[in-house]
């Protein structure tokens, strides 16, 4: 207001001016805030600021329940200040140097304990702020609460690494953890030894008292290998009853280290020894333990677990509940196998296979038939004896190609006799192997070789193994009453030797029983087979059961059989096993008796 000299107003000046962009900048900036505060109040994310020295100022969003500490009490810390389980010195000094440089940073974890001291997890990103001028003032940024998703993360980890029943490491993390401890082993020149352990017979304490049971087992057993094992070494379950020790740091020299692991091996074998209660019952189970050596040398993990494996199988057959290091021989031993199986895929294709007849006769000496006997003509090996190769065709399923080819020929040879009067009565019997029996289509398979051949049902025998009788024994009456009313016949193969109970026998439709050979060796000089030897005999005419015994070398063993009542005999004192022409030969010649061989 301007005024005169007596101060009266004379006029007023002003000055007026325009506040539109003021007033935008002010809605702006107020704009701004409020999406930041939305950001940070509807995330679980928090703003965070620093000093230049790296000391918190300030939290926006920060949840005190969420994160631990009340936030007043971070004011004027630093982060390594307040520290984190997972961080090393050496990690937060590189920490440190981002920050004195100035850089951006992401996600950086955090691991940490609550007040109440339950562990979280935060995420960390920053970024530096300068001023107009370009000076360093501080850092702000956000941080984030992650420990759901580390939750998940472990999870996940777990499923993917470790076993589900007993909690311990699985294959893959054994894999992992072993192709870790190689690379050690060639940085450093270090020792280690995996012991690979089986139990023996698992699969019956499954059988006889179900799946829980075997599982309740498998954990006692693990928590067992793991009392036995140091903090450092690993212990995995590979799957089954199988599982693994990984030892490291072995001593350089051979006798130290393996002292140092059969002594681990013989506590964990002693361990695993001990009763278990399951379900009220004392149960005793007994592992087979393979231990394989590894250094920098050996090529990878997997040939390691290999030598593990075949160690082990190796402590089977030494007769279980035994220890065994892997030694090279194991391996050409598999290789010679691998080199035999394939030599045995093509040996039908190739006509190597021969049937040999060995024949059965009967008080007389009269020719009954004769029981098939495969040999195989091996083109380098020379002939090949079905103890060489039979188990290994069990084992890979060869045995069914092969088992066919038997039956099918046998067949063929029975039709050849049956066009003759004075050979068609012969019969002929085939030893069927357990796998061969168990499949599902034996019945079938059998009958349409009957069928496309022409031969007699009622001349055929098919001979059975005791050992067969150990597993589902009404799928076996089944199979053996659906052949039986064809005519086909059934004998029980080297009876007194295995598992066969009365009670199975009884139910069994059986023809004949076959007395093993080890009782007819000695049945002369040992009262024990001479005792057995008679016992089958009454068991068998109790039963209403015909007898072979077989292994019959001596007039003297069998003028005994035939004192005891056996009235059927096989053996070499009527005749080795030979080509069927041979043995034909032979009794042609006799007049249907088959002459003694030796006196
Ligand atoms: N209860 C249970 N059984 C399992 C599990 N995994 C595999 N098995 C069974 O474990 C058995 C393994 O048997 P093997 O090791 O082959 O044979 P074994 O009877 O132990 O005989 P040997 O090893 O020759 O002494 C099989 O019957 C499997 O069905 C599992 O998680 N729980």
């Amino acid at each position: 207001m301007a005024r005169d000299e007596h101060g009266v107003p004379l006029r007023i000046v002003g000055a007026h001016m325009d506040i539109t962009p003021h007033r935008r900048a002010e809605e702006a900036l107020r704009q701004s805030e409020a999406r930041f505060r939305a950001l940070t109040e509807l995330s679980s994310d928090w703003y965070w600021e620093l000093d230049e020295h790296h000391r918190f100022m300030h939290f926006e969003g920060y949840s005190d329940t969420e994160i631990g500490l009340p936030k007043e009490d971070n004011i004027g810390l630093t982060r390594w200040d307040l520290g984190a389980l997972n961080m090393t010195d050496a990690q937060w000094a590189r920490h440190r140097a981002t920050l004195d440089a100035h850089e951006v940073f992401h996600d950086l974890e955090l691991q940490r304990l609550d007040t109440h001291g339950n562990i979280y997890w935060v995420s960390i990103s920053g970024a530096p702020i300068f001023d107009k001028e370009g000076r360093f003032g501080g850092y702000r940024g956000i941080g984030r609460s992650i420990t759901e998703r580390k939750r998940v993360e472990d999870e996940i980890e777990r499923l993917a690494f470790y076993d589900a029943l007993t909690g311990l490491p699985n294959r893959r993390l054994l894999l992992d953890r072993l192709t870790g401890a190689l690379d050690r082993c060639r940085e450093r020149t270090q020792r280690g030894a995996l012991l690979f352990i089986d139990l023996d017979n698992f699969k019956d304490l499954n059988d006889t008292m179900g799946h829980d049971v075997g599982d309740s087992l498998l954990e006692r057993v693990a928590n067992r290998i793991v009392s036995c094992a140091r903090p450092g070494d690993t212990v995995a379950r590979l799957g089954g009853d199988e599982f693994v020790v990984m030892l490291e740091g072995l001593p350089h020299a051979d006798d130290e280290a393996t002292q140092a692991v059969s002594a681990v091996a013989r506590h964990v074998l002693e361990a695993l020894n001990h009763p278990y209660l399951l379900e009220g019952y004392q149960h005793h189970s007994t592992p087979s333990v393979g231990i394989a050596f590894f250094d920098g040398d050996i090529e990878s993990v997997d040939d390691l677990l290999k030598r593990a494996d075949l160690a082990m199988y190796q402590a089977k057959a030494a007769g279980r509940n035994t220890i065994c290091f892997f030694q090279p021989e194991m391996q050409e031993a598999v290789t010679a196998r691998s080199a035999l199986e394939a030599d045995l895929r093509s040996a039908i294709g190739n006509h190597e296979l021969l049937l040999f007849f060995q024949p059965v006769v009967n008080e007389q000496s009269r020719l009954t038939g004769a029981e098939v006997l495969l040999r195989w003509q091996h083109p380098v090996r020379g002939m090949v004896m079905p103890g060489e190769f039979i188990p290994l065709a069990e084992q890979t399923g060869l045995i069914l190609p092969v088992g066919n080819w038997v039956l099918e020929t046998a067949c063929e040879q029975l039709v050849r006799w049956g066009a003759q009067p004075a050979t068609r009565e012969l019969t002929l019997a085939v030893n069927v192997s357990a796998r061969q029996f168990r499949q599902v289509d034996f019945v079938a398979t059998v009958l349409g070789v009957l069928e496309r051949t022409g031969a007699r049902p009622d001349r055929l025998k098919i001979e059975l193994t005791e050992s067969l009788l150990l597993s589902d024994v009404e799928d076996i009456i089944g199979k053996m009453t659906a052949l039986k009313a064809h005519g086909v016949g059934f004998s029980l193969d080297d009876f007194g030797t295995g598992y066969s109970s009365l009670s199975y026998l009884k139910r069994l439709p059986l023809d004949q029983l076959k007395i093993d050979q080890s009782f007819v060796r000695d049945v002369l000089t040992d009262p024990n087979d001479a005792a057995i030897v008679r016992t089958i005999l009454a068991l068998a005419e109790s039963l209403d059961l015909a007898v072979v015994a077989e292994g019959v070398e001596t007039a003297g063993q069998l003028d005994f059989l035939r004192r005891s009542g056996c009235r059927a005999f096989q053996g070499y004192y009527f005749s080795r096993p030979a080509p069927v022409e041979a043995m034909m030969a032979g009794i042609g010649a006799a007049g249907g008796v088959v002459p003694a061989m030796a006196g």
